[in-house]
């Protein structure tokens, strides 16, 4: 049988995802996160792992390419895909949060809503029966209601260093937001053992109770 190939986001959540392998016993090569390279073939732990851009996992995962995927939620919600998430890894911990400026006008008709998480946006405001506007920005999405692009944002807050430097307030918190591990519905039933493995060695490094420790 083909090796399992676990698809891991590139960039902010990646050496976490490394640091927690190895802490689970998986003998992740040294120099991962440092080479070019976007395929390493894990032998000794027969699996591969792909690195691939945050929002391509939940693809990856849902067509099968991949076979397990760690993503942040917020990715995972954006892209509402068929996969099953099985463990939250409790890492890369931030919020979903509408933010702006301080003296926000209520009396808009339709408030304008400028975000990286189009999708995501659109179904909260709908679930509320509040009509918006919907902007989709690609990054610096704090820009938005400074210059008057939009009047509200719907971004991620971790420290709150990015809206205070800027002059931003939360005007309210969505939901917490985290990286997940997930797996593909047919290998989870296919190669049920080896991704059982798996999740129960992520899980007792995320549990803080192995034993090996
Ligand atoms: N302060 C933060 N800002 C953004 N993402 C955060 C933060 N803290 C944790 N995260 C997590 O890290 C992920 C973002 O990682 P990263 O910044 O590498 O990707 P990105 O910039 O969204 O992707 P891309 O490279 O495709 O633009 C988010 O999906 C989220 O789950
Ligand atoms: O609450 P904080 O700790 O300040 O973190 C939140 C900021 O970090 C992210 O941006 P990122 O650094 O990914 O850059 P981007 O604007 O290009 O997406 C996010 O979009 C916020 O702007």
């Amino acid at each position: 049988m083909d090796n399992l190939c676990i698809a891991m986001a590139k960039g902010r959540l990646a050496k976490e995802a490394v640091k927690l392998f190895r802490q689970a016993g998986y003998d992740l090569p040294e120099n991962m996160l440092k080479s070019r390279k976007l395929i390493f073939e894990i032998e000794s732990e027969k699996f591969e792992i792909i690195l691939v851009k945050p929002a391509d996992v939940p693809i990856y995962v849902e067509y099968g390419t991949a076979d397990l995927g760690i993503v942040g939620k917020d990715t995972l919600l954006e892209e509402n895909r068929d996969l099953y998430e099985v463990l939250d890894l409790e890492y890369g911990v931030c919020e979903f949060a509408l933010a702006g400026l301080p003296d926000r006008k209520d009396t808009l008709l339709e408030r304008k809503v400028a975000t990286k998480y189009p999708d995501f946006t659109r179904r909260y405001f709908r679930s509320k029966g509040e009509p918006v506007e919907i902007i989709k920005l690609n990054g610096s999405i704090e820009l938005a209601p400074l210059t008057g692009l939009a009047d509200t944002i719907l971004d991620i807050v971790e420290t709150g260093r990015t809206l205070k430097e800027n002059g931003l307030v939360i005007y309210e918190s969505i939901r917490d937001l985290s990286a997940r591990l997930v797996v593909n519905k047919v290998s989870m039933k296919t190669r049920q053992d080896e991704i059982a493995a798996i999740i129960e060695a992520l899980d007792e490094v995320v549990s803080g109770d192995d034993s090996n420790a």
